[in-house]
């Protein structure tokens, strides 16, 4: 369902070349969850980011179902991630003037995807009962990760990118946003690419993969 193929991405820093990746090949399978490691620096985040458009690749391919989103236009590359992708970034990106319940519900909304039942077993799975009429500032770190979470969950995405999902929660809380990211490949069979320091966490999925020396392997 995801097919990379010879992607390639420099950035330029004082005046020189960075070369972050060089070549990277990857698929990921419906329903297959994949751990990306690597250390800092390596490209995980720049990768993610060209997977789901939001950065210009130089070269190569990213094909999602077939569409390829290297070849899309700014818009065709925005309708594909409101309509299909679930995102997890490092930055939450919660809508400052939605209250937490208008949050979880924003994308699938525009996307016309909304569906109520999934919505309450989300709020339910991810403890967020209590805190639905709030705004995000009246959040903690860890509560903003679980409505971001929640939000790119609700979509029921094609393709599921989380850079550091769980970094901000206990391992209690982690372990079940996981639990509940794993039920959500079962019951579609969308894809899942999870970027992770921990080597523990990459463990527990189906394959896990490393970006060095600007390739993946
Ligand atoms: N917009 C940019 N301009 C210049 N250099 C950049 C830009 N974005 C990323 N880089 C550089 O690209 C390299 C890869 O960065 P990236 O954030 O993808 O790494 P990462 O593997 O996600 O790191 P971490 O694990 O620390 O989050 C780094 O050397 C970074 O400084």
């Amino acid at each position: 369902m995801l097919h990379i193929k010879n992607l390639s991405k420099t950035f330029t820093s004082a005046g020189e070349p960075v070369h972050v990746l060089r070549g990277v090949d990857l698929d990921v399978k419906a329903g297959e969850r994949v751990a990306l490691t690597g250390e800092s620096g390596s490209g995980k985040s720049t990768l993610l980011h060209l997977i789901a458009g939001l950065d210009a690749a130089d070269g190569g391919i990213i094909a999602l179902e077939g569409t390829e989103i290297t070849g899309l236009s700014d818009s065709g590359r925005a309708a594909l991630r409101r309509d299909r992708l679930g995102l997890v970034f490092q930055q939450y990106n919660l809508i400052p003037s939605l209250s937490v319940d208008d949050n979880l519900a924003f994308q699938a909304r525009i996307a016309g995807r909304h569906d109520g039942a999934w919505h309450g077993e989300l709020i339910e799975r991810l403890g967020l009962g209590k805190l639905l009429k709030r705004y995000p500032e009246q959040l903690s770190g860890g509560q903003q990760q679980r409505v971001a979470i929640g939000r790119a969950l609700a979509i029921k995405p094609t393709l599921l990118l989380a850079d550091e999902p769980t970094g901000n929660l206990d391992e209690e809380t982690a372990d079940k946003v996981l639990a509940l990211a794993r039920d959500l490949v079962a019951r579609t069979g969308c894809g899942f690419l999870m970027v992770t320091h921990s080597l523990h966490l990459a463990a527990t999925l189906d394959r896990h993969v490393t970006l060095h020396a600007g390739r993946v392997s």
